[in-house]
């Protein structure tokens, strides 16, 4: 008993009373937000159990009728019997529809709520999750709450409506016969209190199991071409295969405890029907009750053992759900995009299309972990209408740099500037992004039409203005040779486009975008060189005061920069003109 106490105040003094309380109140506002329609749910269930008690109470009735050979009493009570059964038939057809509406509805705005505030968390810490496990938290883990909050609430008011109703009624016939039907009760108090630590460790690894498998099975799709190409197949297939064992392992070792404690409470469940049974069959003997009071006996017993159970069998799905409450709120808790400064970065962007914007940065240092610098005191500046460009070694800090920029990031000491020229400047954050159009590296193409991909930036463009930036990106000779033109699909991460024309299609998306600070993360890279040029003098013509940001490998675009700047070795710094001509003589 001691050590029982013990047990609990640790766990209090661990917190885990106060996360509890947070994962159920979390739940609790999406209860509170639909709470009418859960009400006439709950009402639905608890006439259903209200109809169900009335069965046994008039099966009780008819039996007597029959036995005293009462046949105007049989007709009636038959009566009242069908009609309670019919009666059932129909509110459980309505109960079933309801819950579906309500379910599709809370599970979707739940889903809803997850996906936008997943979206708009910082980006910093979301980084560090791996988007299949975001995507399984967004589906899997939203659907079990969702779930929950439908079944739980319903399910303990009819289960409390049928262990009461039924409690009462015997209670009244006979209190000896209650306590008998009761006796397994601290038995399954006992083994469902157990089953509930353990149940909880199986759905932590439930889960983590299925949130690693939705992640093998997007980035196998994902990469496809790089699997069958490195001839990865049957690597692959294995792997996918010692996932499947795993979960297959892990749900029957789920189910081998679950049946033994079911087989376990169920035992004493059936013992104690017996000694029911008995009881009734006694008090019949001793003509203390009719033939009808005791059927109801026996199947009221049945009802208050299955209703007590029934209670505690609510258990594992507020586990689970709590499991799937604390992995959600594990990541909406995380810091969101700030866009305080949203209105002032609107006006520098309006200011800027007649003077441009400058991007300042100021002693900046900044690390991933700890003390592990990428550069400490770094100082940079790109002034409207200059082509300014990052160069530097693989791994030594360049999209870094421009994440920085991008307000993706925060530097541990210094500060990115952006803003109007004589004007109104902000810091770098998360409001200064609509400043900036980015072409990061890699694919960034979406499933649809050249046309809808373009309208991503900016979904009144017309026609017109789609095909300026297509032509300005030098992306437009390509576009119009096809089948339908700007109207062709480009099919999943633009797998029928050459890299080259994958990133011009992607600069001429940023193009539209119109922004006054224009970011190329290796974005030309895949263009020969002559194209590159082309596209980088198309950019400047397009909007003179533009400030253009190119992080390269090669120094094909010194000749269109207004500077240059070297990342490596923990520095960023100027490269003067004697750097330049030994950077060229070197590459
Ligand atoms: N999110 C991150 N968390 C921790 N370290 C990171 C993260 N992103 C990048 N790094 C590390 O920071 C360093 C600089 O990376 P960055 O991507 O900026 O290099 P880069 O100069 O752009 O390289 P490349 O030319 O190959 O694209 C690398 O050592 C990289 O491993």
């Amino acid at each position: 008993m001691l050590a029982g106490v013990k047990h609990y105040i640790q766990r209090i003094k661990e917190g885990r009373l106060k996360e509890l309380t947070a994962e159920l109140l979390w739940m609790y506002a999406y209860v509170r937000r639909y709470w009418l329609l859960i009400g006439c749910y709950i009402l639905l269930g608890a006439s259903g159990s209200v109809l169900s008690l009335g069965t046994s109470v008039v099966s009780k009735d008819l039996v007597d009728a029959i036995t005293g050979v009462n046949s105007l009493e049989i007709v009636r009570v038959a009566g009242t019997y069908v009609g309670v059964g019919v009666s059932q038939i129909f509110i459980n057809a309505v109960k079933s529809r309801l819950s579906l509406k309500v379910r599709l509805k809370v599970t979707n705005e739940i889903r809803g709520d997850i996906y936008e505030q997943v979206l708009r968390t910082n980006w910093e810490s979301l980084a560090k999750y791996r988007s299949g496990d975001l995507l399984y938290r967004v589906n899997g883990d939203a659907g079990m709450v969702a779930n929950t909050i439908l079944t739980f609430l319903p399910n303990v008011v009819t289960t409390v409506i049928s262990f009461g109703g039924a409690f009462i009624i015997v209670v009244q016939h006979d209190p000896w016969m209650a306590l008998i039907a009761l006796m397994g009760a601290p038995v399954s108090f006992l083994t469902s209190r157990y089953s509930a630590r353990k149940m909880r460790q199986f759905q932590r690894d439930n889960q983590n199991v299925a949130s690693d498998r939705t992640v093998f099975d997007q980035e196998t799709f994902q990469n496809l071409q790089f699997i069958k190409a490195f001839g990865m197949i049957d690597r692959v297939t294995e792997k996918f295969h010692k996932i499947q064992r795993e979960s297959v392992d892990l749900a029957l070792e789920q189910n081998r405890f679950q049946q033994s404690m079911t087989i376990a409470t169920s035992l004493v469940g059936q013992a104690v029907g017996y000694a029911c049974y008995g009881f009734a069959a006694f008090r019949l003997w001793q003509g203390e009750i009719s033939y009808g009071t005791m059927t109801m006996f026996v199947s009221m017993a049945g009802s208050l053992r299955g209703s007590f159970s029934g209670i505690l069998g609510l258990l594992p799905m507020v586990i689970r759900s709590g499991i799937s409450a604390e992995r959600i709120m594990e990541i909406t808790s995380l810091p969101r995009d700030s866009m305080e400064d949203k209105e002032e970065a609107d006006e520098i962007r309006q200011k800027g299309q007649e003077s441009g914007v400058y991007v300042h940065m100021e002693d900046v240092s900044f690390a991933y972990e700890e003390e592990d610098w990428i550069y400490q005191d770094a100082s940079f500046r790109a002034e409207p209408g200059e082509i300014v460009a990052l160069i530097g070694p693989s791994g030594q800090g360049k999209t870094t740099t421009l994440n920085l920029l991008l307000g993706l990031y925060h530097p541990q000491k210094g500060g990115i500037r952006v803003g109007n020229p004589g004007g109104r400047e902000l810091k770098a954050s998360s409001s200064t992004r609509c400043l900036f159009s980015y072409i990061p590296q890699g694919n960034t193409l979406f499933s649809g039409t050249i046309a809808d991909n373009m309208r991503m930036v900016k979904p009144e463009a017309s026609d017109e203005e789609i095909r300026s930036a297509l032509e300005a990106a030098c992306a437009w000779e390509f576009v119009e040779k096809l089948e339908n033109g700007m109207d062709t699909e480009v099919r999943e991460r633009g797998t029928r486009f050459s890299e080259g024309q994958k990133q011009r299609l992607s600069i001429a998306r940023a193009l539209l975008a119109d922004a006054p600070v224009m970011i190329l993360d290796e974005a030309t890279s895949a263009l020969d060189v002559a194209t590159e040029r082309r596209v980088l003098r198309q950019i400047i013509k397009k909007e003179p005061d533009r400030t253009v940001i190119v992080a390269a490998h090669r120094p094909s675009v010194f000749s269109m920069c207004s500077r240059v700047y070297e990342v490596g070795g923990q520095r960023l710094e100027e490269v003067d003109e004697e750097g330049i001509r030994r950077f060229l003589e070197e590459f």
